[in-house]
């Protein structure tokens, strides 16, 4: 394979590699921009990242057998990450955005047997091979929105066989796709209408059976749980998390989305990576988390998407939280696959910075599922996994908005889009 060589960038944006850990507070707007910017990858990795002109002293000896890319007026980033989807599912619910347009809520909804209970009888109806044709249909859109690393959860089984059934086509996707996968297992998405009026019984069913089954079966990085009113309450919230956690599990939690649960509080108290969506989370729930190092993943197409005020990231960031964000792709409150349309969002909605937004997309999106090392930075020696944008800032990439500007993306060093 040839080497690559990207020369005359107008920004290489690399995200400082020497910066360690999630960003903190002014550490987000740290892009380690390089004008005129030239990167050289080979064997599907990151070998050299510097101006053109350091590069050419370099190179210039090698430049015959190198596939030369000019990046004249275009940004070069490192790959998105996108750590919070729920990319495995059967079916759709374009029924359900109508009749939220006429005035029901999403938990009404779901309340009724609709929602994230639909999904599960479509995915439970779907065979596996299904699930993973449209699954990986959804990776390539990813993709070509500059997507290289992205989590997934299961949580539309809500049973074992399913829920096993979603992580198995993760894990398959995951081989054989570019995109890197990371699994969570979510059987805490919901109670299943089998279960209704007997929750126990399922808490039960998800800490002595199913959780065993999955760390058994190598199937996941992270356990997830919605937190949530009439869905699991912070004291079985934590009692799932500390199940998972025995079972070296990371957790990982959905709080305070709906209405305030004390969900943020939680995820500080039981040491999650990361907690998410938090559009409701309290004063107290966020110092905690800035407190503990619990990253706030956000989601503010989703937030759009059912007409809510997004999460308040300007808190968060001010109080030291690090933020990522997130498409929270899935079937229902966020059919998206666009995490340039995210980043967007999370400036004009969230009024984070185009430089707060793109840290968020990479670094600490990489952080929040535990890929930091890897993943969201142009480092030497690491992942040549990067994007090439027909943009010449990542300033026009927030501003120009709802536009795909992906021109190229290299995954291992290798041109997939
Ligand atoms: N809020 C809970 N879970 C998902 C939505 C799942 C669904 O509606 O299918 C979320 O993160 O937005
Ligand atoms: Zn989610």
């Amino acid at each position: 394979m040839k080497p690559i060589w990207i020369k005359h960038a107008s920004q290489l944006v690399t995200m400082e590699p020497e910066l360690k850990g999630p960003r903190i507070g002014n550490a987000m707007s740290e892009l380690g921009i390089i004008e005129d910017g030239s990167v050289w990858m080979e064997s599907g990795k990151v070998i050299r990242a510097g101006t053109t002109r350091e590069l050419e002293l370099e190179f210039e000896d090698r430049e015959q057998e190198a596939e030369v890319v000019d990046g004249a007026g275009k940004l070069v980033t490192p790959g998105l990450v996108d750590p919070h989807t729920h990319v495995v599912f059967g079916g759709t619910r374009e029924a359900e955005f109508e009749r939220r347009l006429e005035g029901a809520s999403y938990m009404e909804i779901m309340n009724a047997g609709g929602g994230i209970h639909a999904t599960s009888r479509m995915t439970r109806e779907a065979s596996e091979e299904a699930l993973f044709e449209q699954a990986y249909t959804r990776l390539d859109s990813f993709l070509k929105h500059g997507v290289t690393t992205l989590e997934g959860k299961s949580g539309y089984g809500l049973n074992l066989e399913t829920e096993l059934k979603q992580l198995r086509v993760m894990k398959k996707l995951n081989s054989v796709h570019p995109i890197d996968l990371i699994s969570t297992f979510m059987g805490a998405h919901a109670v299943p209408n089998e279960y209704k009026g007997q929750e126990e019984a399922y808490v039960s069913l998800l800490i002595d059976t199913m959780i065993p089954m999955v760390a058994k079966d190598d199937l996941a990085r992270f356990n997830d749980v919605f937190c949530e009113k009439n869905v699991f309450t912070p004291n079985q919230s934590e009692r799932i998390l500390e199940a998972g956690k025995r079972f070296g599990l990371i957790p990982k939690i959905h709080a305070d989305e709906i209405e305030p649960f004390g969900g943020a509080e939680l995820a500080a108290k039981v040491g999650a990576i990361s907690a998410e969506h938090l559009l409701k989370a309290s004063d107290e729930g966020i110092r905690a988390m800035a407190k503990k190092g619990t990253i706030a993943c956000l989601l503010p197409a989703t937030a759009l998407y059912l007409r809510e005020e997004a999460a308040n990231a300007r808190k968060m960031i001010d109080q030291g939280t690090a933020v990522a964000i997130s498409t929270d792709c899935n079937p229902g409150s966020s059919p998206t696959t666009s995490m340039p349309l995210v980043m967007n969002l999370a400036c004009i909605l969230m009024r984070m910075t185009p430089a707060e937004a793109l840290c968020a997309a990479t670094v600490n999106a990489a952080y929040a599922i535990g890929e930091g090392e890897q993943a969201g930075k142009i480092e030497e020696g690491k992942k040549a996994d990067l994007v090439m944008w027909d943009v010449p800032s990542y300033q026009m990439l927030q501003y120009a908005f709802g536009v795909n500007h992906v021109q190229a993306v290299w995954k291992k060093g290798v041109r997939v889009v």
